[in-house]
């Protein structure tokens, strides 16, 4: 089977992640990176050997400056690519939405813009099947992947009647600590719900579901904490039972010395994951409680990794390459070292 050809727009937090995942599979191969940037952060995929565009004529002479050989520009990546994943910034890859329709390239974004623009949005344990073949999906945000994950498993248990969640949000990427990140605050998002409850009714409109966040000053990782109400009684075997369904959701324990985000992210590190990634969401076992048909728990979410699976398992849904979810995921799981105790 011919690979397919995939182009990445956005070579940031995300879209550098993406170009390496697709670059491990054995199912697609990354036609190229486009960005504006012509700093060390492009200079990475050069020396990765990347081909890089340039996605306008300022980028273009400021990355020739540079001295950046450049493969051409963004039409001319678009022209060899199958499939695009556009990871530029909020609302950037809203405006870049009209090119490709008139290009007629397939495209996935993520989870900076809204549902609305490509009319679907995509979580691989919920929904792979609906994506299949489609021109376009939306991987939701890392928050939202987390959420899906968690109560898709119990919903599919039969377990889940309601959720309400808080969630700690971390106040910026560790790279753009300097720019301005909260320090010595709190910040609760003003909204109830906060966006991201709705955000995963965008992908199962049957989740009843209450979502409040606040930003913390730290950059490490979101922390989430929920009160679920069951569907009946139930205890706790049963409900870990349902989690271990997923393969991306991680038990961890307080008494292995996991303790805190930090802790987890330095595991990790351990791991010998690139940039310490945990693409798994990581809930604490010995924590979790259940009093008769009420679930408390609580998990820490990888901002800057949670998605990447997902967008690797968006690719293979959109293009129809793999028409089973299940299969995806597996496929995804081993070349990212997931749930294989970290090992790549
Ligand atoms: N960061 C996170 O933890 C998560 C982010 N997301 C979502 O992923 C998407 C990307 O976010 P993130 O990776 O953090 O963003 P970043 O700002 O880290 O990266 C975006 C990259 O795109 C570049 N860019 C800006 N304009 C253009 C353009 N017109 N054409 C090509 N490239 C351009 C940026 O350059 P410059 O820096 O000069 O603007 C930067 O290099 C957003 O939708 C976000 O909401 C989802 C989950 C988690
Ligand atoms: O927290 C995030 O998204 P989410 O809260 O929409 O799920 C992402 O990490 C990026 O969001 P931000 O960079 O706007 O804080």
């Amino acid at each position: 089977m011919m690979k397919k050809k995939i182009a990445l727009i956005g070579y940031g937090v995300i879209g550098k992640r993406v170009a390496d995942a697709i670059a491990r599979q054995d199912d697609m191969e990354l036609a190229g990176v486009c960005d504006v940037i012509s700093d060390w952060r492009i200079q990475t995929a050069v020396k990765k050997g990347y081909s890089v565009y340039a996605a306008t004529e300022d980028a273009q002479d400021s990355m020739q400056k540079a001295g950046i050989s450049l493969a051409g520009n963004m039409a001319d990546l678009l022209g060899v690519a199958h499939l695009v994943v556009d990871c530029t910034p909020k609302k950037i890859a809203a405006q870049n939405v009209e090119i490709y329709k008139e290009r007629g390239i397939k495209f996935i974004l993520q989870g900076g813009e809204k549902h609305e623009t490509t009319g679907h949005s995509f979580s691989a344990e919920n929904n792979y099947a609906s994506a299949l073949n489609r021109d376009s999906t939306r991987v939701v945000s890392c928050n939202t992947t987390s959420i899906l994950r968690t109560l898709t498993a119990l919903k599919k248990a039969g377990l889940l009647q309601s959720a309400r969640g808080t969630l700690l949000r971390r106040a910026t990427d560790p790279w753009e600590s300097h720019l301005g990140g909260i320090m010595n605050t709190l910040v609760p998002e003003k909204d109830i719900p906060s966006h991201q409850g709705p955000d995963a009714q965008s992908v199962d409109s049957e989740l009843d579901i209450v979502t409040m966040a606040v930003k913390v000053p730290q950059t490490l990782s979101h922390l989430h904490y929920w009160n679920v109400r069951l569907t009946r009684k139930a205890d706790k075997k049963e409900v870990i039972e349902a989690f271990q369904t997923s393969t991306r959701i991680t038990l961890i324990n307080y008494s292995d010395g996991l303790v805190s985000n930090n802790t987890i992210k330095e595991k990790y590190l351990d791991m010998g994951r690139p940039w310490g990634d945990m693409y798994e969401v990581a809930l604490w076992q010995d924590m979790l409680k259940v009093e008769g048909d009420e679930l408390y728990y609580a998990y820490v979410v990888d901002n800057q990794a949670i998605v990447i699976p997902e967008t690797i398992d968006a690719i293979r849904a959109l293009t129809g390459m793999e028409e089973s979810a299940e299969k995806s995921i597996k496929k995804t799981n081993k070349s990212l070292g997931i749930n294989n105790g970290g090992q790549l």
